[in-house]
């Protein structure tokens, strides 16, 4: 299937914009008129330039308010399409989409509304354009695909066809069954847009919070497997109004467009083969995920020094070094943690940039060919680093703030990582064991507008699906809060959206300049074991502040012996219908990392969220302020 994308959808100007759609992969582009009017161009040289971007244009749109008008309105909107049909020609392109109308003058009725498409329909065949008809979720008489259906269906015109889009489809929670009854080759083209489920007036909604496929609550894949089953075979095109994109990098947004039409036409295919087969890229399936195997920080000099002192503290012990490079593994209880000091390459370079800083995550997959194959499909990064002699060459990809993403599978001699490319050192004494067993969750700040940019990914490369949203208090801001995790749960990751620089996250993402890991959670068999290893190492807690355990207590009715047991080990505690949770954090080191010990008991699902702002404001009382509140 052909990819498009509407020129609104994202930033810049027409040459901008073409320029980014071109780049990103699409085959094609809706010339949105807003876009072409506010364009210096003649309408010959706009249609070169689409040309020469090596795109064909899709849709020239909106032609507004034009069925069901009385006279002399009628005569006057037939006149205004045979302007605009002038345009097309000069463009190049034969298709004009038509929304249904708002004007308060249209005067309601399918065979009225009929009768004036069979006539732009003629008009249209002499000049060999063709026109779809879109019901808008918000038209006066017709905002329902099944009504511009009916209408396509009674004008009857070789030229007039219907144009479908999720988006008004999808937000009036239209039965995506009535599309399958329609004939591939009367849908002119396909429109797709996905939503965050946020209640509001369905225009503003429509205008301003569209996203890609994926990125929101719409079911877009079903919609498009009802497409699909028509047999239509023309342009996906993403039609996408949303602020926040129009703000951002062009390429960006275009990148996860094109993303999200990849990623929706892989899970048609999944769902129903047999409908799509041969028409969509072929890769591998969603990565299924099977833990972290390690977790790789960049870190020079001094900085090592301090990574290994808290590791230590930690309960970690220093276990292997690698063979032809400086990095140190550390290791408990199936906790990999490397710490890399190497003097040139990747590592040295991330540290350079960031500071101390996770440079690496290596992920346990079933095949990690496969794993950069549909990466790359999805037009993510492979990287290929310099390995000596006799070591594994991990595959890998490129992944948030430029940091890396490794995979590990048994399938190859992969398996044999720790073996083949590090050296067993000589233990030294021992510390007490903090009884951690694995890695819960690892977090990551970036700025709010990167999160769907990231969560794309995530759940496009891999077998994860996205918990909805949540809001965390900052005393200095909201911070946007997206939890992905596998159906095994050892995938769990966060994503932590700053929209202020004054917060906890906000303030790492500027200090470390850019999006990198914040934290990294361990799972414990026992938190208390945890918190009295931590003290005995001399491991530097977070301290909550007291007043927290007084309202714990009023809140679960606890007994004041366990809620003390807490308060004196700087436990924080939550609840849900299954389970207890426990949680204790480390203080912030580097530019504002942070490690957090937790405990699930009986199936415990969340992650504390009720917790985290007590969590934030213990942390803003150890952090030095920020440089740019001195001086304020
Ligand atoms: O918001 C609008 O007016 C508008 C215009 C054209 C479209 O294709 C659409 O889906 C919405
Ligand atoms: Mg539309």
């Amino acid at each position: 299937m052909k990819t498009s994308i509407a020129t609104v959808s994202i930033s810049g100007d027409l040459k901008e914009k073409l320029s980014a759609i071109a780049l990103a992969g699409f085959d094609g582009v809706e010339i949105f008129e807003n876009d072409f009017l506010t364009f210096d161009e003649t309408p010959a040289t706009v249609g070169q330039m689409v040309r020469d971007a090596g795109l064909q244009i899709t849709l020239f749109q909106p032609f507004r308010d034009f069925e069901g008008l009385p006279e002399p309105h009628r005569s006057r909107a037939f006149d205004r399409a045979e302007r605009k049909f002038d345009l097309m020609q000069e463009l190049g392109t034969d298709l004009m989409l038509v929304c249904s109308s708002i004007s308060p003058l249209s005067i309601g009725g399918i065979d009225r509304a009929a009768a004036d498409f069979a006539e732009l329909g003629e008009r249209a065949q002499k000049r060999g354009l063709r026109v779809g008809y879109e019901a808008l979720a918000w038209g006066r008489h017709i905002n329902d695909h099944r009504d511009a259906w009916e209408i396509v269906r009674r004008a009857d015109h070789p030229n007039i066809g219907i144009i479908l889009d999720s988006f008004h489809t999808l937000s009036h929670k239209i039965d995506v069954k009535s599309i399958r009854a329609i004939p591939g080759d009367r849908i002119f083209l396909v429109q797709l847009a996905d939503a965050p489920l946020i209640a509001m007036d369905t225009l503003y909604w429509s205008r301003h919070f569209r996203n890609m496929p994926g990125q929101g609550d719409l079911p877009v894949r079903e919609f498009m497997q009802a497409v699909a089953s028509t047999g239509y075979d023309g342009p996906l095109s993403l039609e996408i109004f949303n602020d926040q994109f129009r703000g951002a990098s062009a390429r960006s947004i275009a990148r996860d467009g094109h993303r999200s039409l990849v990623n929706l036409m892989d899970q048609v295919y999944r769902a129903e083969p047999e409908v799509v087969r041969g028409r969509v890229p072929n890769m591998p399936a969603p990565i299924e995920t099977f833990g972290i195997e390690f977790i790789q920080f960049a870190a020079g000099g001094e900085a090592a020094g301090e990574l290994s002192r808290l590791f230590k503290a930690a309960g970690f012990t220093r276990t292997a070094k690698h063979v032809s490079k400086d990095i140190t593994l550390w290791r408990q209880g199936g906790v990999n943690l490397l710490v890399n000091s190497h003097t040139s390459g990747f590592a040295r370079t991330a540290f350079l940039a960031h500071g101390i800083t996770v440079c690496d995550i290596g992920l346990k997959v079933e095949d990690a060919g496969a794993t950069v194959a549909r990466a790359e499909a999805l037009g993510a990064e492979s990287f290929v680093e310099f390995i000596g002699p006799g070591e594994l060459s991990i595959p890998a990809i490129r992944g948030l703030g430029g940091g890396l993403m490794h995979f590990i599978d048994e399938m190859s001699e992969l398996e044999q990582l720790w073996e083949i490319d590090f050296r067993s050192i000589e233990p030294e004494a021992p510390v007490a064991d903090a009884a951690l067993i694995g890695i819960d969750h690892i977090a990551q700040s970036m700025l709010h507008d990167e999160m769907l940019t990231w969560l794309l990914f995530y759940i496009s490369i891999f077998d994860a699906e996205k918990a909805p949203m949540v809001d965390v208090v900052d005393p200095a801001g909201l911070v946007r809060s997206q939890v992905i995790e596998n159906g095994n749960k050892s995938f769990r990751l966060i994503l932590n959206g700053a929209e202020n620089p004054r917060t906890v996250a906000g303030q790492f993402v500027a200090e470390s300049f850019g999006s990198a890991v914040q934290h990294i959670a361990f799972a414990s068999s026992d938190i208390f074991k945890t918190a009295d290893a931590l003290e005995k190492n001399g491991f530097p807690v977070l301290a909550i502040s007291p007043n927290y355990y007084d309202d714990l207590e009023a809140r679960f009715g606890l007994d004041p012996a366990f809620s003390a047991r807490l308060r004196a080990a700087n436990i924080l505690y939550d609840r849900d219908e299954d389970g207890e949770f426990f949680q204790l954090y480390g203080r912030s080191f580097g530019e504002g990392l942070f490690l957090e010990f937790l405990e699930r008991r009986n199936g415990y699902r969340g992650y504390g969220a009720y917790n985290a702002p007590f969590r934030i404001a213990a942390q803003k009382r150890h952090l030095k302020p920020a440089a740019s509140l001195e001086t304020a």
